[in-house]
C-alpha cells in the first residue's frame, strides 16, 4: 500500500528540486479546488436573481463570477507550468542520487545480475518522474478533496439522499482503481526483461560499433525481427492490461451516468412542482458533476500515487542498496607497495551456480618485479587481475598487499595505486586529450582538462607511442575520437576514428598517465599491434615499468620472456612458475605453449618476437 515514509521521501526530493515552485503549487491546489464550487454558487445566485429581480443586487454577483472565471481560466495553466518545472528539477535530484548510488557499487557482481539490471531500469524510470508524480498525486488529491467537500456540501443542502448515493458510487471505483494500479506495476515488472532485450536489439541496429558485423553478416533483419517480437510481447501485455482498464472504467462510468441521470430527473421533477428554483437545479447539476469528477480525480490520483510508490520501491532499492563489496570496519591507509602482493589459497567462482575459475591459487608478486600470467583461453588470467583490483572478493582465501588483506583497505585508495589496461578497454567518444586524461581524474577537481595537464598528457602519449599520430589529427589533441559526436556541437567538426592498434596505444597512454601507480596491470595490451609496433611498445613500457610492479598477460609469449617471473595457470591452479629459460628447460606447460606458438611463425619472425 501507500507508505507514508516513502511519500515523505518523494516530497523531500521535489522540495529539494524547487522550494518556491513547490510552495506556490501547494497554495494553488486548494484554490483550484475551491474555484469551481464558488463559480457554481455564484451562477446559482445570478440565475435566481435573473428569475427574481427582487432577490437582490445582480451586478456585484455577476462581477464576482467574472473574476472567479478568470481565476478558473488561469490557474490550470500556472499549475501545468509548475508541475512540469518541478518534474524536471525533481528528476535532476532523483537521478543524481540514483547514479551516485550505482557509483557506490565498487564491485562488478551486482551489475552482472540480470535481476538488478531490471530493477535499475525501473529505478531510472521512477527516478525521472516518480517523486514529482507522487507530489502531483498528493496535490491533485488536495484539490479534489476541496472540490469534493464543496460540491458534496452543496448536494447535502439540495438533497442529502442524492449526496449519499453519489458518494457511495465512488467506493467501487476506489477499490477497482487501486487493484488496477497494482496490476499495472506487476505488468511493468514482468515485461521489464523483454523491454531490455528490445532495447538491446534496437541499439544493435543503430550502433556504430556493431555496424560492420551487422552489415557483413546481414544480421539487420534478424535483430529487427527479434526486436519486433519483444516489442510485440510487451505491447500485448500492455494492451491486455489497458483492455481490462477500459472494461472496468466503462462499468464505473455507466454507474456514474446512471446516478447523475437519475439525479437530473429528480431535480427537474422537483423544480416543476416548485420544490427547487432554477438556480437550485443549476447548482445541483454542477454539484453532481463536480462530486463525480472530484471523486474520479481523487481515485485517479490515489491510484497514481500507489503506482508511483510501487515503482519508487525499485528506485529506493537501488538508492539504498548496500555496498556489494564489504567496507573495512577500520580502514587502513594503503601504503606504497614495498614487499609484494600475495595470493594465499585463492578460490574464486562468479557465483554459486558457476564453476570454479580459480582453485587454490598461491602466488607471490614481488614488489618491483614483472610477473607474467600465461595459460589457455579461459584459464582465469583476467579473473585473477580483476581480483587484484578488487572488483570481486575471493570466494575463499585472501589477497594480501604487503601482508594486509585487500578487504581491509579502502577500495578507492587501493585502486589509486593500480594502473591497468584491460583486454576490453574502453574507447570513449571524447577528444584524444580527454581519452588520456581520464586515466588520472581528480574526483574533487575540475570536470575538464586543465591547460597545465597538456604536458603530462603528451608525455603519456609519447610513452605509448601515439603522440605523433595525435598531433597529426585535424585538431591535434582536441580532435574528437568519435563519429557519433562532433566537437562542441559543430557539425563541421566531426571527429576521426582510430585504428585498433592506435586505440590500444591511447588506452595504454591512459594507464601510464598517473605517475604514482605501484602496480601496473597489462591484460593483452598489444594484441592489436603489429610485430614491429608491439616491440616498440614493449620497449617503451619496459622503461615505464622499471622499478614498478607489473602483471602482464599476453598470448604472444615472446613478449613475456623478459618477465622476472612467468606463471602458468591451468585448471584454476598455478602449474608452473619461473623464468623463461628455467621453464623451457623444465619442458612443462609453458614450454609446450611456447614451442607450439613459435612453430606457427616463420623462423625470422620467431627471432623478431622472441628475441
Ligand atoms: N563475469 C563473468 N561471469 C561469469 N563467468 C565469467 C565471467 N568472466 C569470466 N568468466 C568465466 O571465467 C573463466 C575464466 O575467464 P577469464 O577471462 O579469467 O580467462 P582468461 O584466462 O583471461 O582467458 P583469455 O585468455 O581468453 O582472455 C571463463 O570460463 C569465463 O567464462
Amino acid at each position: 500500500m501507500i507508505s507514508i515514509a516513502r511519500t515523505a521521501r518523494a516530497v523531500a526530493v521535489v522540495w529539494r528540486g524547487g522550494r518556491t515552485n513547490l510552495a506556490v503549487y501547494v497554495l494553488l491546489a486548494p484554490i483550484a479546488g475551491a474555484l469551481p464550487v464558488l463559480a457554481a454558487w455564484l451562477t446559482k445566485l445570478v440565475l435566481d436573481r435573473v428569475a427574481d429581480p427582487a432577490g437582490g443586487a445582480i451586478l456585484q454577483v455577476a462581477t464576482a463570477l467574472a473574476i472567479v472565471s478568470v481565476g478558473l481560466a488561469l490557474v490550470p495553466h500556472l499549475t501545468n507550468y509548475l508541475r512540469a518545472d518541478l518534474g524536471r528539477s525533481a528528476a535532476v535530484v532523483a537521478l543524481d542520487r540514483l547514479y551516485a548510488a550505482t557509483d557506490r557499487l565498487t564491485g562488478l557482481r551486482r551489475l552482472e545480475e540480470p535481476a538488478f539490471q531490471n530493477t535499475l531500469r525501473l529505478a531510472e524510470q521512477a527516478g525521472r518522474d516518480g517523486p514529482s508524480r507522487c507530489v502531483d498525486g498528493l496535490l491533485g488529491m488536495v484539490q479534489a478533496t476541496v472540490l469534493l467537500t464543496g460540491f458534496l456540501g452543496t448536494l447535502v443542502v439540495v438533497s442529502p439522499v442524492m449526496a449519499a448515493l453519489v458518494a457511495a458510487g465512488g467506493v467501487p471505483a476506489l477499490v477497482a482503481e487501486l487493484r488496477l494500479s497494482r496490476r499495472r506495476a506487476d505488468m511493468l515488472w514482468e515485461i521489464g526483461p523483454g523491454e531490455r532485450r528490445e532495447m538491446f536489439y534496437a541499439s544493435l541496429l543503430t550502433s556504430l560499433a556493431a555496424a560492420k558485423e551487422i552489415r557483413l553478416l546481414r544480421l539487420g533483419g534478424l535483430f529487427r525481427r527479434r526486436m519486433l517480437v519483444e516489442l510485440g510481447t510487451a505491447n500485448a501485455a500492455r494492451r491486455s492490461h489497458e483492455r481490462r482498464e477500459v472494461r472496468v472504467q466503462a462499468l464505473l462510468a455507466m454507474l456514474g451516468a446512471a446516478l447523475s441521470g437519475g439525479g437530473l430527473v429528480w431535480a427537474v421533477t422537483t423544480a416543476r412542482s416548485g420544490g427547487l428554483t432554477v438556480g437550485d437545479v443549476a447548482v445541483f447539476v454542477a454539484a453532481v458533476a463536480g462530486v463525480q469528477t472530484s471523486l474520479a480525480t481523487l481515485i485517479d490520483n490515489l491510484a497514481g500515487i500507489h503506482q508511483s510508490m510501487l515503482l519508487l520501491t525499485h528506485y529506493e532499492q537501488v538508492v539504498t542498496c548496500p555496498p556489494d563489496l564489504p567496507e573495512p570496519a577500520r580502514p587502513r591507509p594503503v601504503p606504497p607497495l614495498r614487499r609484494g602482493i600475495e595470493l594465499r589459497d585463492v578460490w574464486f567462482r562468479y557465483g554459486p551456480e558457476h564453476p570454479w575459475v580459480l582453485r587454490g591459487v598461491d602466488l607471490f608478486i614481488p614488489a618491483g618485479q614483472a610477473v607474467a600470467l600465461v595459460g589457455h583461453n579461459g584459464a582465469g588470467k583476467s579473473t585473477l587481475v580483476k581480483l587484484l583490483c578488487r572488483f570481486y572478493d575471493p570466494t575463499r582465501g585472501a589477497i594480501l598487499w604487503d601482508g594486509v588483506d585487500l578487504r581491509e583497505l579502502p577500495v578507492h585508495d587501493l585502486r589509486a595505486r593500480i594502473g591497468a589496461v584491460f583486454q576490453d578497454y574502453m574507447t570513449y567518444d571524447l577528444t584524444a586529450e580527454e581519452n588520456i586524461w581520464l586515466g588520472d581524474v581528480d574526483p574533487n577537481g575540475p570536470d575538464h582538462v586543465r591547460a597545465e595537464d597538456a604536458a603530462r598528457i603528451a608525455d603519456a602519449a609519447r610513452r605509448a607511442g601515439i603522440h605523433e599520430t595525435i598531433e597529426g589529427l585535424p585538431r591535434g589533441y582536441r580532435t574528437m575520437l568519435s563519429r557519433v559526436f562532433e566537437l562542441d556541437g559543430d557539425p563541421a567538426d566531426a571527429g576521426v576514428l582510430l585504428s585498433g592498434g592506435q586505440w590500444q596505444r591511447v588506452a595504454i597512454a591512459r594507464s601510464v598517465l598517473p605517475e604514482a601507480r605501484d602496480l601496473l596491470i597489462l591484460d593483452e595490451p598489444s594484441a592489436g599491434l603489429d610485430a614491429e609496433a608491439e616491440r616498440d611498445i614493449q620497449l617503451r613500457l619496459r622503461d615505464h615499468r622499471a622499478g614498478r610492479t607489473s602483471v602482464l598477460i599476453s598470448h604472444r609469449l615472446g613478449t613475456l620472456r623478459d618477465a622476472d617471473l612467468i606463471v602458468a595457470l591451468s585448471g584454476g591452479r598455478v602449474v608452473e612458475a619461473g623464468r623463461h629459460d628455467d621453464l623451457l628447460a623444465a619442458d612443462g606447460t609453458y614450454a609446450a605453449l611456447f614451442r607450439t606458438q613459435a612453430a606457427g611463425y616463420a623462423p625470422a619472425e620467431v627471432e623478431a618476437t622472441t628475441g
